[in-house]
């Protein structure tokens, strides 16, 4: 039996801090251009704050206000918050450097895409324009404390600073929500037939999807991680899975999957996994036969997009150890 006085729950995860942070950088050139970055930033810490949720007690808390207010200083003292990656690490120095209770920092970027204007055929200096609708580009930063991991001791006011900071760090980037769409090159058979089965095989279908692509960097040490080139893995994975879409005979889309994540492989040694998740936006025939009209075969052109359900598939594609 269980008594009023029994220890009945324990506190057993915890992180929080600041979420939809909005942000605008913009880069004042010496030539006269600018350039303009928009951000939506989240910060949440980890470490040792159980008696701040057990025993009301708020002195461990840096407040999600103060969090926001870091956003924003570190993109001041920054030159610039771009790659969004190099930013993160950034951000998750500062919060392991600054407060020792902290253990884990977890960031997470989006940049909303912003493309330079072209007006007489000439690059504008401070115009631009949103492009590919909904697309962002983003990346999840985990900087873990691997030194000594400090219980929060009252400083009577005064910032701690740990100056010799050991640490670790995982940078997960991707992009999402990139809507696609090919008329042709998309065919679906051979798949398994049973009592439940009622669609029909076709070997040529509108294949439509919202990528989003998501590739995990290999090491954790922050100085190497600081050094890779994420703008070049971002651009040819974009480049792959656009590629790939657009040419590939599509089978299915796990197999049209498989060969995007597999050519990222190739072409970004950095790169250990990539993952995708595609949904299958349904696209199908519409029957005009009640109407007395030809609408299959070779004369199906009229279709309706079918919002709710969707197909979804995910994959984890890793890269393979090479064979001594
Ligand atoms: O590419 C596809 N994969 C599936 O698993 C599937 N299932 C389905 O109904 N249509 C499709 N298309």
């Amino acid at each position: 039996m269980t008594t009023a006085a029994s220890v009945t729950a324990h506190l057993k995860s915890q992180r929080y801090g600041k979420d939809r942070v909005r942000l605008v950088k913009v880069l004042r050139h010496a030539d006269g251009t600018q350039d303009l970055a928009e951000l939506t930033v989240t910060v949440l810490l980890e470490g040792d704050f159980e008696s701040v949720y057990t025993q009301a007690d708020n002195r461990a808390v840096v407040a999600t206000d103060s969090v926001k207010n870091t956003i924003y200083a570190l993109a001041k003292l920054q030159p610039t918050v771009l790659p969004i990656e190099r930013f993160g690490l950034a951000l998750g120095r500062h919060f392991l450097d600054t407060y020792p209770h902290v253990s884990h920092v977890h960031i997470t970027i989006q940049q909303h895409p912003w493309h330079r204007m072209t007006l007489d055929g000439a690059p504008h200096p401070h115009s631009f324009t949103r492009g590919n609708g909904t697309m962002r580009r983003t990346t999840q930063v985990t900087a873990q404390r691997t030194g000594p991991h400090t219980a929060y001791v009252p400083t009577g006011g005064s910032r701690a600073h740990n100056t010799s900071l050991e640490w670790t760090a995982t940078v997960e980037s991707g992009f999402c929500e990139l809507a696609v769409v090919k008329t042709t090159g998309s065919a679906f058979t051979d798949f398994l037939r049973d009592g439940y089965t009622t669609l029909p095989e076709t070997d040529d279908r509108i294949l439509s999807t919202n990528v989003d692509c998501r590739w995990r960097f290999t090491g954790t040490e922050p100085a190497a991680l600081g050094r890779v080139d994420y703008d070049r893995v971002y651009r040819t994975m974009q480049d792959h899975t656009l590629r790939i879409f657009a040419l590939d005979n599509s089978a299915s889309v796990q197999a049209t999957l498989f060969r995007m994540a597999d050519a990222g492989l190739r072409d970004c040694p950095d790169l250990k996994e990539i993952s995708y998740a595609l949904p299958n936006n349904h696209i199908f025939a519409v029957n005009l036969e009640p109407l007395g009209l030809a609408n299959t075969g070779r004369d199906l052109d009229v279709y309706v997009p079918v919002t709710d359900p969707s197909g979804l598939i995910t994959a984890t594609v890793a890269r393979t150890a090479a064979k001594l």
